[in-house]
């Protein structure tokens, strides 16, 4: 989760959060303050006293209005360090332009409530999903072991000599996008893990207007209609009887090349005009990480028996976090 946050912030906003080796306090506290403010929303599902908890200042409520305000705090000191950058005369114009933020700072002028939003949304959409994908995909490549070999043995094939020689801190750093790309086994291992494991279990819609379903099926404005990827990535009639087994080679070809899916049947990122906007940015990112992770150590289960489940959230976390013991390839 710290990783992937740190990872949104330097490419979304240009800034060094480190929330994974805790260097910078302020984003230590945010991003405690952000989870517990999501995790608050999130139970307004099944606490039906919010309302009035919310109305009377106490409990949850309470708490979950004081961490949006070290929330808002932190995001708006963010966009007016960011105007200041950006309204410097001497201020490179290329390096303004690297991050979302630069570039919606110049389209968009200084609507500081507007950039709050797009930058929470962006946290939002961007931070658990690749965080718990990369969770089931450890777990899942735990329990089936020449998986992880062989995604291992993809790494060390693609990257370069000079790549493979230097220490893990060199090749996070210069891993090329010409070595991500020939890593087709890894892209339809992590691939098959959203499809078992989808980030985004079920994605509510409302009716916009009264309309009628493709299957006949009626619906009147303001019904909620639940697409639910999670069960579409189980059912034989859409992936065939071995639905429920974990097998990246259903997404390569003869020739070992991945091959996409049409996105109405592999629905993880949505599908049409509103399909996922940071889906490449996901994968390249997912990637990034097990290709160095993988390259380098060898990951099992702390307790091969133990039962692995999901926690109801908007995301699918593994409840209680995932133990593995980790050890030097
Ligand atoms: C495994 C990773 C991810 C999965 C499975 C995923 C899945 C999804 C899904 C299902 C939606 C549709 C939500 C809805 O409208 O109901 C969505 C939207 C979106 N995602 Fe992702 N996402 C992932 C990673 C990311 C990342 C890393 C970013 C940002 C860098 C991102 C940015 C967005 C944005 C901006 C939208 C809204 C698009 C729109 O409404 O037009 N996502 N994502």
């Amino acid at each position: 989760m710290k990783a992937t946050l740190d990872s949104i912030f330097a490419v979304a906003f240009g800034i060094e959060l480190d929330s994974m080796s805790g260097s910078n306090e302020e984003g230590k506290i945010f991003s405690d303050a952000f989870d517990k403010a999501s995790a608050i929303t999130t139970w307004r599902y099944v606490d039906i006293f919010w309302k009035i908890k919310r109305a009377l200042n106490i409990g949850s409520e309470a708490k979950l209005k004081e961490y949006i305000r070290t929330v808002d705090v932190f995001v708006y000191k963010l966009i007016q360090r960011k105007t200041e950058q950006m309204s410097k005369p001497e201020a490179d114009l290329s390096r303004k332009k690297e991050d979302i933020l630069s570039r919606l700072l110049q389209i968009t002028g200084t609507n500081p409530k507007f950039l709050r939003d797009i930058i929470l949304s962006f946290i939002i959409a961007g931070k658990d999903t690749t965080a718990t994908t990369l969770s089931w995909f450890i777990y899942v490549i735990c329990k089936y072991p020449y998986v992880q070999k062989k995604i291992a043995q993809e790494i060390k094939e693609s990257v370069t000599e000079e790549e493979n020689a230097t220490d893990i801190t060199n090749v996070a750093a210069n891993l090329s996008e010409e070595a991500l790309e020939k890593m087709h086994y890894l892209h339809a291992a992590l691939t098959e893990t959203l499809r078992l494991y989808p980030a985004v279990p079920a994605d509510p819609k409302i009716c916009f207007s009264d309309d009628t379903l493709p299957d006949g099926f009626s619906v009147n404005k303001g019904d909620t209609v639940t697409y639910l990827p999670y069960a579409m990535g189980r059912m034989k009639f859409i992936w065939g009887d071995d639905a429920v087994e974990y097998k990246p080679e259903r997404w390569l070809d003869s020739d070992g090349l991945f091959r996409p899916k049409n996105p109405f049947k592999f629905t993880a990122f949505q599908a049409g005009p509103r399909i996922c906007l940071g889906k490449e940015f996901a994968y390249r990112q997912m990637k990034i990480f097990s290709a160095v992770l993988l390259r380098y150590f060898v990951f099992k289960l702390s307790d091969d028996k133990k039962t692995v489940n999901y926690k109801t959230m908007i995301n699918l976390h593994i409840d209680g976090g995932l133990h593995v013991r980790v050890f030097h390839r």
